[in-house]
């Protein structure tokens, strides 16, 4: 498993900020009021360091770049680099797919992009939720969320839910989701040509979809409050502030953030909102639901009517009672809304980019004279290349946090070396460990997407390119993870693929999208991979014309 290295790759000595030296210098004025409160925190923090350096130490053998911050530790250039990845994929590039960073208050962190390494990960029951992403869930899905809930209870949720999440109940989706995608499209065809925001568009319109083919209602049906909370939520990921005070705040150990959660600033006002008003909006559906079946009508057109009437016919352990589906809509609405608005947008952007392919497509598109309502999508060649190609580049979750429950060892694809110029192919992890998947990264590995792998080329998925490639099964899709894997796999990657499938058909079909003048669109993460404009909001200008 160890092997002793002939030549080390980097010698680069991951270096470390002491918080001592570090915190009176930064976060004060320097008083004499203030010496003793330093030389306490000082202390209590330096106990604190030497605490994690010790639990740690498994990990303190792997490489990494410097940490620039004893508190925030790597996290700002990870999260609020210029374009997402200028730090991270030259990162990968240094030190490998697998490397250490540190996170929030000196904590060690291993940012993963090694396939083996990925696919043991998602699999295993050591590793779970990272504490940032268990704080968010919390506080936005509630307790009885699939999304919540973990071991048995959510083996138990998943089993129920597959059930409107098949390949077959997918299928029945297509006309509710062709509706919204016409919807969309008309409403961009009264548009004339001078540059239009998509996001805020293609965020109403995946809204639309998910409220028809999840809940099988309508924004119509939503109260305004909802409505108006609904785009703050989504903005809370468009604004520089909000998802910077709330992504950093995160990072608090679980107390603090308990406490902080309860103050009622802005933030965290609309995520209680959020919560609040799904939960109201699922009881609705669901008393609306039996309603109609009590008057003798089908409601099996829908994610949730298909929920309903499994347990309408079976009322044992197997599904969900009428309580725990309408705990779900949160479940469904805000997964459902905003990554695929975003993978919209991006796959529009390098439409605009690339007008030549834009028009292949289009010819593709045309040549398929089937009811789009009932067509098949999975025959059309570079649709799906194309679909594949931007779900690689633009992963909404790109980056992935997890925790190690207990001790493990994950495995390599290939071995790195560590600080002692050691060649190891398995890294032991103790309970504790903070993980992050570095999803983007691994999808942009040469090794296994190609020497261009930075590039869009959709024809790589057709032309043979990966006929090679020997990376493990992991995602449910085409060997990525932009929808996960394992037992935590995204519930709706069916559903995702066909809406993109139906929207980018709609759109393209019948409309051309070109880039403005000035191209200023940046990749960011925050919370998600979304489209961002020199203001730091979100934004997707491109120019549109008719057909
Ligand atoms: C392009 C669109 C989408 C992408 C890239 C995506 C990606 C993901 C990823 C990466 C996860 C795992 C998160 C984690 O465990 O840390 C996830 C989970 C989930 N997704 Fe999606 N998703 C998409 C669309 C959807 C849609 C349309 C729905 C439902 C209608 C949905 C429902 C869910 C649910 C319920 C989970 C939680 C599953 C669980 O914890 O067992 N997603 N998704």
């Amino acid at each position: 498993m160890v092997q002793k290295a002939r030549s080390p790759r980097c010698r680069h000595a991951p270096t470390f900020w002491h918080p001592v030296t570090f915190s009176a210098a930064t976060l004060f004025t320097p008083g004499m009021s203030y010496r003793i409160l330093f030389l306490g925190l000082n202390t209590i923090l330096g106990a604190y360091y030497l605490f994690l350096r010790r639990r740690r130490n498994t990990v303190r053998n792997i490489l990494g770049p410097p940490s620039p911050s004893w508190v925030f530790g790597h996290s700002l250039q990870l999260v609020f680099a210029p374009e997402y990845g200028d730090y991270e994929f030259s990162w990968q590039k240094m030190y490998g797919p697998l490397y250490r960073l540190k996170g929030c208050f000196g904590e060690d962190s291993l940012v993963i992009s090694d396939p083996v390494a990925l696919q043991h990960i998602v699999n295993t029951p050591a590793i779970e939720h990272g504490p940032v992403l268990e704080n968010i869930i919390e506080l936005l899905f509630g307790k009885k969320s699939v999304v919540s809930t973990k071991g048995e209870a959510h083996k138990h949720f998943r089993a129920a839910m597959n059930a409107g999440f098949s390949a077959s109940a997918v299928r029945n989706l297509q006309p509710a989701l062709v509706r919204a995608a016409q919807e969309l499209t008309e409403e961009l065809q009264q548009i004339s040509a001078a540059p239009v925001n998509l996001s805020p568009r293609l965020s109403n319109a995946t809204l639309n979809a998910v409220l028809q083919a999840g809940l099988g209602c309508s924004p119509a049906d939503l109260s305004e409050e909802l409505l108006g909370n609904n785009w703050k939520i989504v903005s809370l990921s468009s604004s520089q502030s909000a998802p910077h005070i709330f992504a950093i705040g995160a990072c608090l150990p679980k107390w603090a953030w308990t406490l902080a959660s309860k103050v009622p600033t802005a933030t965290f006002n609309v995520i209680r909102s959020a919560k609040n008003l799904t939960e109201k909006l699922g009881e609705k559906v669901v008393q609306n639901k039996r309603e109609l079946t009590r008057q003798g009508m089908e409601i099996n057109t829908d994610v949730f009517g298909v929920l309903m009437d499994q347990y309408r016919q079976d009322k044992s352990k197997h599904t969900l009672n009428w309580e725990e589906i309408a705990a779900q809509t949160s479940a469904i609405l805000f997964p459902g809304q905003d990554p695929t608005a975003n993978t919209l947008a991006f796959g529009l952007w390098e439409l605009a980019k690339h007008p030549e392919f834009q028009e292949q497509l289009r010819a593709e598109i045309q040549s398929n004279t089937l009811a789009i309502e009932t067509c098949t999508y999975d025959t059309m060649p570079l649709l799906n290349a194309f679909i594949k190609e931007v779900l690689r580049l633009y992963p909404a979750a790109a980056l992935i946090q997890r925790i190690a429950v207990e001790d493990t060892v994950i495995p390599l694809a290939n071995p790195i070396i560590t600080a002692s110029e050691q060649f190891i192919s398995h890294v032991p992890v103790q309970k504790g460990q903070v993980l992050t998947l570095a999803v983007a990264s691994y999808q942009r590995l040469e090794q296994y997407w190609g020497e261009d792998a930075q590039k869009f080329r959709p024809l790589r998925w057709i032309d043979g390119t990966l006929n090679d490639i020997k990376a493990p099964a992991i995602g449910p899709y085409a060997n990525l993870m932009s929808f996960l894997g394992g037992p935590r796999v995204c519930l709706g990657w069916r559903f995702a693929v066909l809406e993109l499938q139906v929207f980018f058909c709609e759109l393209v079909r019948n409309l051309s999208f070109s880039l403005p003048e000035d191209d200023f669109v940046r990749m960011r993460f925050s919370g998600s991979l979304i489209p961002v404009l020199p203001t730091g909001e979100k934004g997707m200008p491109l120019s549109i014309s008719r057909v």
